[in-house]
């Protein structure tokens, strides 16, 4: 039998990414022996119990945190370093800390002030996702075949850091360790700004439809639909990561800016060149995209 990564794991914020990762625990062996779940939210608590996705379920996230070789903070990232100071003090010398932020750098400042010497701790941020929240929207495949980054700082200790390894490989994850800075550039472009540009998107039809009184939204059902799936995210973990991501970002939206400028310029130009060669090139990402499995 696969000897499990973690005896005790504790989660903290079992949503989307949290739950998921119970689910996986209790399907897959070799992950942990134990699971203690944690949420500041007593309904979140008790819907968790009722799905039977961990082995002890509190809203105390010191007492879990006591009993854990690693502990998991699966809260909004705005949240991480709050909760990150909450559990530090109660944790076993030699555990485990990591987290699951969307954002990096501002993450690891937010923790780096609360951390001990004697716990090892180690940044990850599973690229896989949906629009949906909560303990209900969790499963345990998510993470199959998607990308899951590690950005561990320069004094993480080895075995920590293939711990967490073994651990995400194990949940089906591709794995790849990059700096955190460069980690928030990635993904402000290939995440943040796609986001960002579908709650835009959606707003401007929403003030369109309000200002001529017709229906342009009941018409939504073709290119428009894809960008509503995005524009249902969770409204605080977007907050969250377009204000802790907000210099990568905002560069991104700059060039982002640039581009379609161009683009407005050649179809004012009729330049066909142009315009033909960047929609090839859009096809061409989505072909790429799909041999690798990642659409
Ligand atoms: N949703 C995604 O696609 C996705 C993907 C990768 C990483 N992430 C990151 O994972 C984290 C969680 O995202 P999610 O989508 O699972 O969120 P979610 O809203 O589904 O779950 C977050 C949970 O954290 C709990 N919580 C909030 N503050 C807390 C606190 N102080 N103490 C204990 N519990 C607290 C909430 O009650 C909630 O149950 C975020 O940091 C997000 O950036 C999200
Ligand atoms: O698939 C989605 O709906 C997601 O929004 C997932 C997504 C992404 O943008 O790819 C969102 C935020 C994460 O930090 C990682 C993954």
């Amino acid at each position: 039998m696969t000897e499990a990564v973690f005896e005790t794991l504790a989660v903290v914020g079992p949503g989307l990414i949290g739950s998921s990762v119970l689910r996986r625990v209790r399907e897959f062996p070799g992950l942990a022996r134990r699971t203690i779940a944690v949420d500041i939210d007593p309904a979140v608590c008790a819907r968790v119990q009722e799905l039977g996705i961990a082995d002890e379920v509190t809203t105390d996230a010191a007492e879990a945190a006591a009993q854990a070789d690693c502990v998991l903070l699966c809260v909004p990232a705005g949240a991480m370093g709050h909760v990150a100071a909450s559990v530090l003090p109660a944790m076993k010398p030699g555990a485990i800390l990591s987290e699951v932020g969307s954002v990096k750098v501002s993450v690891i400042e937010a923790i780096t002030p609360y951390l001990r010497p004697d716990i090892a701790y180690v940044p990850v941020h599973p690229m896989a996702g949906t629009e949906f929240s909560g303990p209900d929207a969790g499963f345990a495949t998510l993470f199959e075949d998607r990308w899951c980054l590690l950005t561990p700082l320069e004094d993480t200790p080895h075995e920590a850091i293939e711990a967490t390894l073994t651990f995400w490989e194990r949940c089906g994850s591709r794995l790849r360790e990059m700096t955190p800075a460069h980690h928030d550039r990635v993904c402000a472009i290939v995440s943040h700004l796609p986001h960002l540009l579908a709650f835009t998107i959606c707003g401007t039809a929403d003030d369109l439809a309000d200002e001529t009184r017709s229906e342009v939204l009941d018409f939504a059902a073709s290119g428009f639909r894809d960008f509503t799936r995005i524009a249902a995210s969770d409204p605080i973990m977007w907050r969250d990561i377009f204000l802790l991501n907000r210099k990568a970002l905002l560069e991104m939206l700059a060039r982002f800016t640039e581009d379609a400028q161009a683009m407005a310029r050649a179809i004012r130009w009729a330049d066909e060149e142009y315009i033909v060669d960047r929609i090839e090139r859009g096809r061409k990402i989505r072909k790429s995209l799909i041999q690798n499995r990642q659409a």
